[in-house]
């Protein structure tokens, strides 16, 4: 019977092998250590597809976006061989960036791979409150950088923020999607000033 973890990591190796052209390559990589994690961590799929991504899967057709992003679960407790093949593999997969969430109070998931990725950029995600000290606590010269418990969108949007130096496009969404969220404040503001506080609450 085949091993399912080893022939993720075969397909990784394989992966990193082929010489794709880079728009055929996702520029970033979500990992988590558990399924569990995923309601935690759609706010990344939401963000890389507010910012017209697409997800890449094992689908026959490429997806038509020019940035792309892959998924998958990888655990440094439960699969330290297969986090170790995501990791060293990500570069010459064409990764640019990785996303990176776990939980619990042993989160070594962002930080390891964050090591092993070295120098491609990690931000890592705790999932749940009590993770957020074993995600952020990284020695020096070991760098990773870490959003508040929860907050992937974030984590997403950063991660867009550093590929946007290379692709001018990448900005262009950036700001967009900056002046919407702005124009959106600016819209409740005036709701709440003209309907007043008791009006504005009801029709929530
Ligand atoms: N923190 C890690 C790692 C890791 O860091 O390698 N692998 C799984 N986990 C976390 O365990 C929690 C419970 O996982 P299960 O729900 O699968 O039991 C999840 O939040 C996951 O991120």
């Amino acid at each position: 019977m085949t091993d399912p973890v080893q022939s993720l990591i075969d397909d990784l190796h394989a992966e990193a092998d082929r010489d794709r052209p880079t728009e055929e390559t996702p520029e970033v990589g979500i990992v988590m250590g558990s399924d569990s994690d995923l309601d935690v961590m759609y706010g990344a799929y939401e963000a890389l597809t507010e910012l017209g991504f697409e997800e890449l899967t094992d689908g026959d057709d490429l997806p038509e976006a020019r940035f792309t992003f892959e998924t998958y679960v990888v655990s440094a407790h439960r699969t330290p061989d297969l986090m170790d093949a995501y990791a060293t593999t990500a570069r010459d997969r064409g990764l640019d960036a990785i996303v990176a969430g776990a939980g619990g109070k042993a989160a070594d998931l962002p930080n390891m791979v964050a090591s092993l990725a070295y120098p491609l950029p990690v931000v890592g995600v705790p999932v749940q409150e009590k993770s957020v000290d074993s995600v952020i606590g990284m020695p020096t010269g070991a760098p990773l950088v870490a959003v508040d418990a929860g907050k992937s969108f974030n984590a997403a949007l950063s991660v867009v923020q550093m590929l946007a130096r290379a692709y001018p496009e990448l900005e262009d969404r950036l700001e967009a999607y900056h002046d919407d969220l702005r124009a959106g404040v600016g819209r409740v503001s005036r709701d709440l000033h003209e309907s007043g506080t008791d009006a504005f609450r009801e029709r929530r």
